[in-house]
């Protein structure tokens, strides 16, 4: 069975439909990327999988959680639970440092202080930040505030992370840096990813690539099955 199933999904922002007729299917452990014009409905499509707005029409399940179906509270225990989030502006609190920013949702689960503490550094070690724990964000360049922010959204061990243009205000090292450490946890913890990009060149690292147009998915590719990738890369500009 898929781990996430997405059937008939429409949205509707007022009367504008902004998904429509979404149908997609992401197996568990996989690296999923969706690509598609500005404003075609890639964040919105990120925002029901991760429970932080609802469907307006359709059917809409991650793992045993039918979203179409939950109530508010339950929402929040499936996002809480499940989910891991990555933006493309990093969202750190200027006045804590990195390890207390990455803290913060043990915080809001309860986990005391020692417990906390030590998952903290635990997921800065995995995005190689460990040695800059007690400097402030102000103190980071881009690159490591974004790998700051991944460990944020990777302490509770979420099965899902999305990440919505996460490389979007980075250079070209610091987000081929970025991609290393989501392949990593997607290899070795096999954490499903779905990532949002403008940037072709990245769906090298994902095994799928979904191509939105005007709410629609217009095609599923697999990368990772594809012969000749730089004819992969023309056909998705295209
Ligand atoms: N809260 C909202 N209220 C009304 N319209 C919205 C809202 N959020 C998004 N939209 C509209 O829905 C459409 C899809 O937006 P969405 O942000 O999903 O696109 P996107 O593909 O992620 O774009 P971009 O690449 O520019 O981030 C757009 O036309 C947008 O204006």
């Amino acid at each position: 069975m898929a781990f996430i199933e997405c059937r008939d999904v429409w949205k509707y922002y007022g009367d504008y439909p902004a998904l429509r007729e979404v149908d997609l299917t992401i197996n568990e452990g996989e690296f999923h990327c969706v690509i598609g014009p500005s404003g075609s409905g890639k964040t919105t499509l990120l925002s029901l999988i991760g429970g932080l707005d609802r469907v307006s029409k359709g059917y809409l399940r991650v793992g045993s959680y039918e979203l179409h179906n939950l109530g508010d509270s339950e929402l929040d225990e499936y996002r809480n639970k499940y989910v891991g989030f990555v933006f493309q502006l990093f969202y750190l609190i200027p006045r804590m440092n990195v390890v207390e920013n990455v803290e913060l949702p043990l915080i809001a689960r309860g986990v005391g202080l020692r417990e906390r503490r030590k998952l903290a550094l635990e997921a800065l070690e995995a995005v190689g930040m460990r040695d800059k724990a007690y400097r402030k964000p102000s103190q980071l360049s881009g690159g490591e505030q974004q790998r700051v922010a991944i460990a944020r959204a990777i302490v509770t061990r979420p099965r899902l992370l999305l990440a919505d243009e996460p490389t979007g205000n980075l250079d070209s090292k610091s987000a081929v840096n970025v991609m290393e450490i989501f392949r990593r946890l997607n290899h070795e913890l096999g954490m499903t990813i779905i990532m949002v990009t403008h940037n072709l060149e990245l769906i090298r690292y994902c095994h799928r690539v979904s191509r939105i147009s005007d709410g629609r998915i217009t095609r599923t590719y697999s990368v990772s099955e594809a012969k000749n990738y730089d004819e992969l890369i023309r056909e998705l500009a295209e």
